[in-house]
């Protein structure tokens, strides 16, 4: 008798299947901690736009806030729990040198930049190139398997492409008046059962971000409550984290957290127009939907609001597999442990492939 372990899910699964092949859009996901994947399926192909962040949907937005943000809607949302079945990731990844010259210039670009005075932090990223004869469903099942504590997303339109993410990384949730965001930032690989060890430049880059989110939201939030930082884990990294919460006036409209938050310094820098110049400039690739954000905004009865920062995450076209990874540069970075620190963050995709 077949077995009947994620029944339900697999049917979920082969109805986005099916959607793909109308060549419509489609989203698989499932939020940190829990059993339940959602689909979204929606019957056109038309590409409709989120305009003020009042609409009801899954949202897709890229890092570019001049570009618009992806609104995928259905009336039927499908769900249906996935049971995981734990993997140990004990296999080598192997890891080219590809692009590092050029990742080095750039982080001491960044550096010379911020000795300069022009910039206090930025986060400089790179595109590694890679291969994959898996097929985008699996791979998103192996996610699932691979990293509980992510937000998990399987993303597709066909005016926009496929993307695949995990990431550790919320934005912003809202849950009745609260609204609480992360600041999320350092990174440490994890070596068997240690703790990890911050040096300086780590608390102080995590530090900066708490700081930066705390003053962007002070004439917004009502009563604004920061936790100290703790050591959380994402895949093999170690990250520092601290929540902050607080109240949402009701006459607010999220268009105004989301402007003052998105790009977060955890992803971009400060002063933020400097360093997204600063990357726009310099970087030598287009981040499209990385260090973007996407979730349920308004989403059902209750317009449950769960928006993530779109890391750990790779676009997928055919065979190539296109990884996206960065990491925040202050006065105290040494260029060759940035590089070993996207080295490390690629691996969260690359085994997967
Ligand atoms: C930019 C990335 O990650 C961000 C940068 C971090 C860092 O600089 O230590 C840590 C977590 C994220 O906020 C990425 O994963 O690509």
């Amino acid at each position: 008798m077949p077995s009947q372990k994620n029944k339900d899910f697999y049917q979920l699964f082969a109805e986005a299947r099916f959607q793909k092949e109308k060549d419509l859009p489609f989203v698989i996901y499932q939020r940190p901690n829990e059993l339940l994947v959602k689909a979204i399926l929606p019957n056109t192909s038309n590409l409709v736009h989120a305009s003020d962040f009042f609409e009801s949907g899954f949202v897709f937005a890229p890092f570019d806030s001049k570009e618009k943000a992806i609104l995928l809607f259905s009336k039927k949302i499908l769900q249906a729990d996935y049971e995981i079945t734990p993997v140990v990731q004990n296999q080598i990844i192997g890891s080219t040198d590809n692009g590092k010259e050029f990742h080095l210039d750039l982080v001491n670009k960044a550096m010379a930049s911020i000795k300069n005075g022009a910039l206090k932090k930025v986060v400089v990223s790179r595109k590694l190139i890679s291969e994959t004869k898996k097929d985008a469903f699996k791979l998103f099942e192996a996610l699932l398997n691979y990293y509980p504590e992510a937000f998990k997303y399987l993303w597709y339109h066909p005016k926009a492409g496929m993307w695949l993410g995990a990431t550790p990384e919320t934005l912003l949730k809202i849950d009745g008046a609260v609204l609480t965001t992360t600041s999320l930032a350092g990174t440490l690989p994890v070596q068997s059962n240690q703790a990890p060890q911050w040096s300086s430049k780590e608390v102080e880059e995590q530090q900066l971000v708490t700081d930066y989110i705390v003053d962007a939201l002070s004439d917004k939030l009502i009563d604004i409550n920061v936790t100290e930082p703790t050591s959380v884990k994402a895949g093999k990294l170690w990250h520092l984290k601290s929540l902050i919460t607080g109240s949402l006036p009701k006459e607010l409209g999220l268009n105004s957290i989301i402007d003052a938050l998105h790009p977060t310094p955890a992803v971009c820098g400060m002063p933020k127009i400097a360093a997204k110049e600063f990357l726009i400039a310099n970087e030598n690739y287009d981040r499209e939907f990385y260090t973007g954000f996407l979730g349920e905004l308004n989403l059902g009865v209750s317009r449950k609001t769960h928006l993530c920062v779109n890391l750990r995450s790779m676009k997928l076209e055919d065979t190539k597999a296109s990884i996206f990874i960065g990491g925040g540069i202050t006065e105290e970075s040494n260029a060759e442990s940035e590089w070993m620190e996207t080295q490390h963050k690629s691996k969260t995709m690359l085994s997967l492939l």
